[in-house]
């Protein structure tokens, strides 16, 4: 029987393999915060003055004293002297005395001795040196004050950050205008099979294009690596060697597909446990699609064998390589994937005890979105193209029924 046959879980397989790879503090390297996005921060960013800066408003209106309105409504408006206008982007030319008001536009700076702004909405101006206010404010009303988004000194982006576009225009705000950010982790990629031929040529009958490495190239990149292409290697075990060498001393991780089932030409695993120890940890996981994966470490560099089925590839890499890379990267909060909850259309059967990803496409009734189950076959790419997500069916659900409500995650 071969050794594959002892099946873990996927999460327990994950365990088992992060346990053996040596996880150290990441290489990092300065780069532009304009292209920062999907990097992860390397170190702490603390704030280098409150933010905002300075107090302003948060409405079109009049500055005021909050004192001066009180009592202030339709039927019985209070009146305020008017004594000018402050200027978008410049500093009030003057403080606020009692018993007067000043024009003040969305964003503009408060003036001193004003603690709040009455909404144009709720003033009428019947003399050019008064207003007619018709509702009172409480102090701090319409107003934000000098620090309050940000302390200075704060720490506003933690080291181990996956910046997003909020934390670009956050750094933004403090000019900020390059970061240290952790290196991303070059992940070489191999593809294996004597009837798999680059995407530039025309295969014979029996030959397929290579999938394989540009799906994974693209998965890589989405999830903050880079991708090198070590091409299409023969199914002969000295050739797999020598390029799975090449792409051990040049990247931090390998992944290999193909190779990695039952068959007599499947040398994937036997090739991995021969380049660097502890070599293979996991071969085989309780999962649909792609229970032949493996798991290694070579040396203390990762090394993934997926098989050769696009579906299950891609699957199997986006369930176990961005976890990897966020670890790799010190990533302090852990992606959760995208999902939603959706009524599946039809019974559903799967195997207890097994995890399933099975494509879905997507509708909407009444609100809630329906998950058809697409019939699919692991070696059909366009099976996953067609698919919105990947429907959930746990290890412990023994097949589900019309109207069970499932997880859809999507890849
Ligand atoms: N007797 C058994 N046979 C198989 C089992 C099993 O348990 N017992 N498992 C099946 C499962 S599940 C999978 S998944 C596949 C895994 O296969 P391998 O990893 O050994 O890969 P190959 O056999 O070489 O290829 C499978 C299939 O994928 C195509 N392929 C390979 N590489 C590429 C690529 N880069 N781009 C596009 N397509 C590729 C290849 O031509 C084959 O059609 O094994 C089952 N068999
Ligand atoms: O894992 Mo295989 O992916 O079931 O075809």
């Amino acid at each position: 029987m071969p050794e594959f046959l002892k099946l873990l879980t996927p999460q327990n397989a994950l365990n088992l393999w992060f346990e053996n790879i040596p996880f150290s503090f990441p290489k990092y390297e300065e780069i532009k915060t304009t292209d920062g996005l999907g990097r992860v921060t390397a170190e702490d960013i603390k704030a280098l003055h409150p933010m905002p800066s300075f107090s302003k408003s948060t409405v079109d209106g009049y500055a005021v004293m909050a004192k001066d309105t009180y009592g202030a409504s339709d039927s019985l408006p209070c009146y305020i002297k008017l004594t000018g206008e402050i200027l978008m982007g410049r500093q009030p030319d003057r403080m606020l005395v009692a018993g007067t008001a000043m024009l003040i536009h969305t964003g503009g700076m408060l003036p001193e001795g004003a603690d709040a702004v009455v909404m144009l909405e709720h003033t009428q101006s019947s003399r050019s040196d008064e207003i007619e206010v018709c509702r009172a404010v409480a102090p701090l009303e319409n107003i934000i004050q000098v620090g309050e988004d940000v302390r200075q000194g704060e720490v506003v982006i933690p080291a181990g950050t996956r910046i997003r576009p909020a934390e670009i225009g956050g750094l933004m705000a403090f000019g900020i205008q390059t970061i240290k950010a952790a290196w991303k982790p070059k992940v070489g990629l191999i593809s294996t099979g004597d009837e798999v031929v680059p995407p530039e040529s025309t295969p014979t009958i029996a030959q397929v294009r290579d999938i394989n490495t540009y799906s994974l190239e693209a998965l890589v990149k989405e999830h903050g690596g880079e991708a090198i292409r070590y091409g299409i290697v023969p199914d002969r075990p000295a050739e797999l060697q020598k390029v799975l060498h090449s792409a051990l001393s040049e990247c931090d991780v390998v992944m290999i597909t193909a190779g990695s089932s039952a068959s007599a030409r499947d040398m994937t695993s036997k090739v991995i446990q021969e380049a660097g120890k502890p070599g293979v940890i996991v071969h085989g996981i309780n999962i649909k699609p792609g229970k032949p994966a493996i798991l290694a470490v070579c040396d203390g560099k990762p090394v993934i064998g997926l098989p050769g089925n696009p579906v299950s590839a891609l699957v199997i890499a986006w369930l176990f390589l961005p976890a990897l890379l966020e670890r790799m990267q010190c990533l302090q909060t852990t992606i959760i994937k995208k999902q939603i909850a959706a009524r599946l259309t039809i019974n559903f059967a799967s195997l207890a005890g097994r995890e399933d990803y099975i494509p879905v496409k997507l509708t909407m009734e009444d609100g809630i979105y329906q998950a058809e189950p697409i019939f699919f076959k692991s070696n059909l790419i366009f099976n996953l193209v067609k698919a919105d997500g990947l429907m959930v069916i746990p290890a412990d659900a023994n097949g589900l029924n019309a109207g069970d409500m499932v997880q859809v995650l999507f890849f």
